[in-house]
């Protein structure tokens, strides 16, 4: 096994993985969820939300998958999406500003928007959004939406509009993006509940204006992050089945760690999710 492993760590909005390009490096790695665990861990490996990796494709240009802090694998993640479509381009894994990425959730189309030969922002198309609790999944009638569905949590009626990307989300509007109860349904839904048998990404949104909303997570795997991009997505889309926002105009999401653009493309009903990617710095790990 090697013992010298190359990596790039990178941020979207804060929510910062570890990358390893295995499409140019052909290293053998641990069995990965452990390995995601190593490399997240502050004090013994680099620090970080989690792991991704890049590998090659049979049915797109590139292929992400992601591991969450606790190794638990995702199928999608919009922050991961936009930094390994920087890190393609910069690194020429791709020929073209756009390209297609393969992800465990589906598959998905990202442009690179370039400024004095910097990758600036990167806009993702993250396809349709799942509205069906069986796509969530999400507990009760599979051919049901959950819009506003009420639940009784520890005693407490909420209400949930629950939103996939690729991977669940379970979002709730609250008056005050301040005032949330994050630390007790961040836990209590997001690693496995009998609500959301795969747990779920667990989210408060606070309407600003029809196209300004508040948003904080707790992250199914990693806890609270400064930003979850197809959170942020998940919450454009709660907002507008929610009659907060509309269709076909640009809504910010503002997180702890900046802004996402979100547009729900009525033509395609897709999800458009633009943002920046940066890369803090590269470096080699010693198994
Ligand atoms: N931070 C990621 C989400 C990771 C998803 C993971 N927490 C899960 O679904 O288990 C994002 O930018 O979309």
């Amino acid at each position: 096994m090697n013992h010298c492993i190359p990596f790039t760590k990178m941020h979207g909005l804060g929510n910062n993985y570890i990358y390893l390009d295995m499409i140019t490096n052909t290293y053998t790695l641990p069995p990965y969820p452990q390995f995601a665990q190593r490399l997240a861990d502050q004090s013994r490996g680099i620090g970080s939300d989690g792991m991704i990796l890049l590998l090659p494709s049979e049915t797109a240009d590139i292929q992400m998958r992601i591991f969450n802090k606790d190794g638990s694998e995702a199928k999608n993640c919009g922050n991961g999406l936009r930094c390994v479509a920087k890190y393609a381009f910069d690194n020429q894994l791709v020929s073209a500003a756009r390209f297609t990425i393969e992800t465990l959730g589906g598959l998905v189309e990202a442009e690179v928007i370039v400024d004095e030969n910097e990758v600036s922002e990167v806009t993702v198309d993250m396809g349709e959004p799942r509205l069906l609790r069986g796509q969530i999944p999400m507990q009760g009638n599979p051919t049901e939406q959950a819009i506003q569905a009420p639940i009784q949590l520890k005693g407490t009626d909420y209400q949930v509009t629950a939103v996939s990307m690729g991977n669940p989300h379970a979002i709730f509007f609250v008056e005050d993006i301040q005032e949330t109860p994050i630390h007790t349904l961040g836990p209590l839904l997001a690693d496995g509940h009998e609500l959301f048998p795969e747990g779920a990404n667990v989210g408060f949104v606070e309407s600003i204006n029809e196209q300004s909303f508040a948003y904080r997570v707790w992250e199914r795997g990693s806890g609270i992050t400064q930003a979850c991009g197809t959170g942020a997505c998940a919450a454009a889309v709660a907002a507008i089945v929610t009659e907060r926002g509309s269709k076909d105009v640009p809504i910010t999401i503002h997180l702890a760690g900046g802004d996402l653009t979100i547009v729900w493309e009525s033509k395609t009903n897709h999800i458009l999710m633009t943002g920046p990617a940066v890369t803090i710095c590269t470096g080699t790990f010693y198994l």
